[in-house]
């Protein structure tokens, strides 16, 4: 690369090389520049490198040296060769020998990982039914045999063990489900649609953000217009009880006056002839007043018929119809329907919000977004008064839901240190993992997870399986599996290194506070402390600070979220079939058996707390460590014995005992030590 860089530049090699060097291989070759004085001799192989890359070797021999070393140079920090043999070359890292311990800064597997993600779901439409006669030779009006259309797919959610990252889900943003195909003629109903299982992996929490539920606003304008037309009726009729009063009030009056018909003939002729000589006066004004009334009559008559328009609001269940195609819209608005059948889906829409907390694989897929109904064809309307129905039903608008996803790894053991303390380098050294190791902080991006075997051969002890986390109060947890039996016991545990924390991570410093959330459920802490990088117990108390920190804000979360009024309404027992682990998951939100008094006990800064954990200080090869590890051990036995408070500051936590086993993670040395710890307090836990 460098030679095409100075061939592009017209310069010489040797100077497109250190420019190369310069700018690019910090980040490409971080090896090369870990150890100042192997540097030159980095350049010079990266030259050869570069100028076999360009100039093939003569003979297949050189060629398969030169690929090889090509390989190694990207893998080693310094070559040196042992003397007398001089083809022999032995790759040091950190002045040791490069090992499984003591990797290469880019000898690592990096599995993508992702722990939160955002989807929107798209439950599958109904299809529409349709509209369609029989039609024979000699029949050419035969009866309808339209069928009916599928139904939508449902999105369901499951916890599977494989699973170890949300970052598939992540990138895929959307999902959807099949819908429903339309019906056809000829009696045929449409297919279902494909249903859609979205996996996860165990310890991931599921929230809704926003549904859009157009079966239930349906539902609830239907309720409304039939709310309005009872009104209406209602005004209806007390106007018409109005008029009759009123006639009733107009025909007594008219009685009595009958009834008077008794007066004298004179009293009548003098009355007449007064009313005359008002006629005769008044005439003209009368005339004119009675055409204003019917002016004004009319004119109140129109603004009624208008407001009434206006008013008019339409029958919502017309929509759900769906004519023969030949009809136009005036067909539609003065077409006559029967009355549309009520219909439920067949699985019920769990009711919002949805929570979920999946702590344990699910047995069964959980139901997250139902699909539409389908519609109906027209054989369902055939009827005397409609022998041959030109209308059949559409398919039901399915659920659209946004969901948060959240994975809090749940590993056994949690290891909490400062960046560069050797965390990842224990992970190794314990566990078959093959996480990224370098001499430089923030080595560690993405969380790790490492599986310790605990078998007969190799002098680890067997352990009961700790039992799976508590459903944690107003969360609906992982769906209980009834066969669960007492724990087997353990033959392995599961280690998570997180990046490294800097004191100041709960103000955004360094990588946050965030990856603290998959030791956060971790059984047992391990505070892995470099006791070559100074005060060791002052890294400790950083150490246990940020995680007390963290422990109260998701405290502050906790209350946050149970503060807000979520709808306690709990679904219609009799509205249809439903899904049974829905339902079951309601219920357990409801019926946890957490009282109130638990669930403050049960705040995360205890909880977190409350961790069995020890500190493994590593690096106790280096010189000049051992009183610093004497220090902290001190320390670590004055809490025990209660003349030091908890790191944390948090009363009652766990200080049953708090040890400190020093390991030279490097060199393989004490980290059975750690193995056998991590075993006894994961047994304590229980
Ligand atoms: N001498 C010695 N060096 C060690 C030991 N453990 C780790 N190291 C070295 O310390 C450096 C940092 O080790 P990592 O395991 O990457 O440290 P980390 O805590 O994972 O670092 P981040 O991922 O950045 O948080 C590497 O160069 C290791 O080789 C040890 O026991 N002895
Ligand atoms: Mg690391």
């Amino acid at each position: 690369m460098a030679a095409v860089v100075a061939a592009r530049h017209r310069m010489p090699a040797g100077a497109a090389l250190v420019t190369a060097t310069a700018t690019l291989a910090p980040f490409l070759y971080p090896s090369l520049l870990l150890n100042s004085p192997a540097r030159p001799a980095a350049l010079l192989n990266l030259a050869q490198a570069a100028v076999s890359a360009v100039s093939p070797p003569s003979c297949p021999a050189a060629a398969a040296s030169g690929s090889h070393s090509r390989r190694r140079w990207a893998s080693t920090t310094t070559t040196t060769t042992t003397a007398g043999t001089p083809g022999d070359t032995v790759s040091t890292v950190n002045n040791l020998p490069e090992s499984r311990l003591n990797p290469a800064p880019d000898d690592y597997a990096a599995p993508s990982f992702a722990d939160s993600a955002e989807l929107t779901l798209y439950a599958g439409r109904g299809g529409n039914g349709c509209v369609s006669f029989l039609r024979e030779a000699y029949l050419p009006d035969g009866p309808p045999n339209g069928g009916d259309g599928g139904a939508g797919g449902n999105i369901y959610i499951q916890a599977a063990h494989g699973e170890t990252s949300l970052h598939k889900i992540s990138r895929r943003r959307f999902v959807r489900a099949g819908r429903g195909k339309h019906g056809q003629g000829s009696a045929k109903s449409g297919t279902r649609g494909e249903d859609v299982i979205i996996t996860v992996p165990v310890g991931t929490i599921v929230r809704e953000l926003e549904r859009q539920d157009p079966t239930a606003e349906e539902a609830l304008s239907i309720k409304l217009y039939r709310a309005e037309m009872k009104a209406r009726r209602r005004r209806e009729l007390e106007i018409e009880e109005e008029e009759r009063r009123q006639r009733k009030l107009e025909r007594q009056r008219q009685e009595k006056l009958e009834q008077e018909g008794g007066r004298s003939d004179a009293a009548r002729e003098a009355e007449e002839a007064d009313n005359g000589r008002l006629t005769e006066t008044d005439e003209w004004e009368e005339d004119m007043s009675r055409r204003a009334h019917a002016r004004m009559a009319k004119h109140d008559q129109r603004m009624e018929q208008e407001e009434l328009e206006q008013d008019e609001i339409e029958d919502p269940q017309r929509h759900k119809w769906l004519l023969y195609p030949g009809m136009t819209k005036n067909d539609m608005r003065s077409a006559e329907f029967p009355s549309l059948p009520r219909r439920t889906r067949l699985l019920q829409q769990p009711p919002a919000p949805v929570y979920l907390d999946l702590t344990r694989p699910t047995p069964q897929p959980i139901l997250l977004a139902t699909g539409g109904v389908g519609g109906l064809g027209n054989t369902h309307f055939s009827s005397r008064e409609h022998p041959r129905p030109v209308f059949a039903t559409k398919g039901d608008e399915a659920v659209t839901m946004r969901i948060a996803l959240e994975l809090k790894l749940l590993a056994d053991v949690g290891l909490v240190g400062l960046p560069n303390a050797g965390k990842s380098t224990l992970l190794r050294a314990i566990t078959n993992s093959r996480t990224r190791v370098g001499s430089w902080a923030f080595t560690t991006l993405q969380p790790n997870i490492g599986t310790v075997v605990l078998d007969k051969y190799s002098g680890r002890p067997a352990v009961a399986a700790r039992p799976l986390p508590a459903v944690t109060p107003g969360h609906s947890g992982g769906v209980p599996d009834p066969e669960d039996g007492p724990a087997d016991p353990r033959t392995r545990f599961t280690v998570a290194d997180i990046p490294g924390l800097i004191e100041g991570a709960h103000l955004d410093r360094g990588l946050g506070i965030a990856f603290l959330r998959h030791v956060e459920r971790a059984g047992v802490l391990a505070f892995v402390v470099d006791l070559s990088a100074g005060d060791a117990v002052a890294a400790l108390q950083a150490l246990w600070r940020e995680v007390a920190l963290y422990a109260a804000m998701r405290d502050e979360e906790e209350r946050a979220r149970a503060a807000i009024n979520w709808d306690e309404s709990t679904p219609d027992p009799f509205a249809g079939p439903v899904n049974l682990t829905a339902t079951f998951l309601h219920n357990a939100e409801h019926n946890d058996g957490h009282g109130s008094s638990d669930a403050a006990a049960a705040t995360p800064t205890m909880h977190t707390a409350g961790k069995p954990w020890f500190v493994v200080a590593t690096k106790a090869d280096r010189p000049a460590t051992h009183d610093n590890f004497k220090a902290l051990k001190a320390y670590l036995d004055a809490i025990t014995a209660g003349s030091e408070p908890h790191p944390s500051g948090v009363e009652a936590a766990w200080t049953k005992r708090c040890a400190a086993v020093p390991v030279s993670a490097i060199n393989g040395q004490g980290v059975d030590r750690v193995v056998h710890w991590m075993v006894g307090l994961l047994s304590d836990d229980q």
